[in-house]
């Protein structure tokens, strides 16, 4: 079975290899003017209008006695929704904030001598979309998994990536919990047991889950209007858990409304459903589309940790969400086989998996 960061690595074999063009991002601080690399070709998504007139993405207190009946209503609508009481310190999260700012403020030498390779998941460089879309967002990315030992010293050769590391691991290892309790939640509001998600457990001898956690930094930028700073996607994952500090710039596409911005909400993190999860649900969860906008006088962070299944479980809708008239949405899938999926056609990836309306139903 491959290793887990292997199982997220681009393919050597694969006909289109990733480009270093495609992972190396340019010098923020330098560029006056827009470039014609980074003037975004919108997609048939980006034009729906920014509203205003919208209800708020819903806030769930995960203290009060109805969280679980909010954090439902909230998935099923929304796909995105604020938790608040959620447990995470108040100083944790600004340390992440603090330690984030201070990475992606080095000179571009020192960040570029900790750059992802071509076959690597962790380090330092472009959204892993990038070699999907015709032009470049406004975006650097930092991706941890486990450790962030082996490129924070890189970052940092004289001792000093220790505070970063020391935070980094004690962030994931609190939004692990987090994010366990809440899919946890989630599960018992689909009436779902531990017993009917065990295919979800790993085979003997790998390990339960895997998680990412990707520091995204969005700098400055002459003209916001014409750039982008992550484009349109949904996660894969089954769930994200994003830290989006005080800048604005996430916005979902809400059927009806057209884009809606989530407004941070101090001390707030965003619970936003990955398409795993969408798939485990029957499509009674939605997974949301998402991006991120740019701004002319703000730095914008924000951390998302990436949640998913261990990478040979098979994901399917769960039997019990199953019969004659809710028949399975999908065909199960691997994170893995997910993630091809997505590479193939980065858009399309859902409805390749799709039971054709034609197909014999079949269920794990
Ligand atoms: C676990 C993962 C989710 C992610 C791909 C990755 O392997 C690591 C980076 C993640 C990220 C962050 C920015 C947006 C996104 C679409 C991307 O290009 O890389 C997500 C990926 C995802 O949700 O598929
Ligand atoms: O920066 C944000 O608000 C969005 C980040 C995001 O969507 C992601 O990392 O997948
Ligand atoms: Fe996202």
């Amino acid at each position: 079975m491959a290793s887990i960061p292997e199982s997220f690595e681009n393919n050597n074999n694969n006909k289109n290899p990733i480009s270093l063009d495609h992972i190396i991002p340019p010098d923020f601080k330098n560029i006056l003017k827009l470039p014609t690399s980074h003037i975004w070709t919108p997609s048939p998504d980006d034009h729906h209008p920014l509203t205003n007139n919208s209800e708020p993405v819903p806030i769930v207190d995960l203290a009060s006695p109805d969280a679980l009946a909010l954090t439902a209503k909230a998935s099923e609508k929304w796909g995105i929704f604020h938790v608040t009481n959620h447990g995470i310190p108040v100083n944790l999260l600004s340390e992440v904030e603090v330690q984030t700012r201070k990475l992606f403020e080095l000179p571009v030498s020192q960040k570029l001598l900790a750059v992802r390779s071509p076959e690597g998941l962790t380090g330092y460089g472009l959204a892993r979309m990038s070699p999907y879309f015709p032009k470049q967002m406004w975006h650097e990315g930092f991706t941890i998994m486990g450790s962030a030992d082996h490129h924070a010293r890189q970052l940092w050769p004289h001792g000093h990536h220790i505070t970063f590391c020391t935070v980094m691991d004690e962030y994931q290892k609190q939004l692990k919990a987090l994010t366990e309790r809440i899919i946890g939640l989630l599960f018992k509001s689909l009436g779902l047991t531990q017993d009917d998600v065990k295919w979800l457990k790993p085979k003997n001898g790998s390990i339960t889950s895997q998680a990412v956690l990707q520091l995204n930094s969005y700098p400055v930028c002459p003209d916001p209007g014409h750039a982008m700073g992550l484009a349109p996607h949904t996660d894969t994952t089954l769930l994200t858990l994003l830290y989006q500090s005080n800048t604005s710039g996430l916005e979902v596409l809400d059927d009806s409304n057209g884009w809606v911005t989530v407004q941070p909400l101090p001390g707030a993190l965003v619970v936003n459903i990955g398409d795993l999860m969408h798939i485990i649900s029957n499509g009674r969860f939605k997974s949301v589309l998402h991006k991120a906008v740019v701004n002319q006088t703000h730095h914008r962070i924000s951390l998302a940790y990436f949640y998913g299944p261990p990478m040979d479980a098979k994901v399917s809708p769960a039997m019990k969400l199953v019969d004659p008239d809710h028949p399975p949405l999908y065909r199960p899938v691997t994170w893995k086989g997910y993630l091809d999926a997505k590479k193939k056609d980065f858009y399309k990836a859902l409805g390749s998996i799709k039971y054709d309306v034609n197909d014999k139903n079949e269920c794990n």
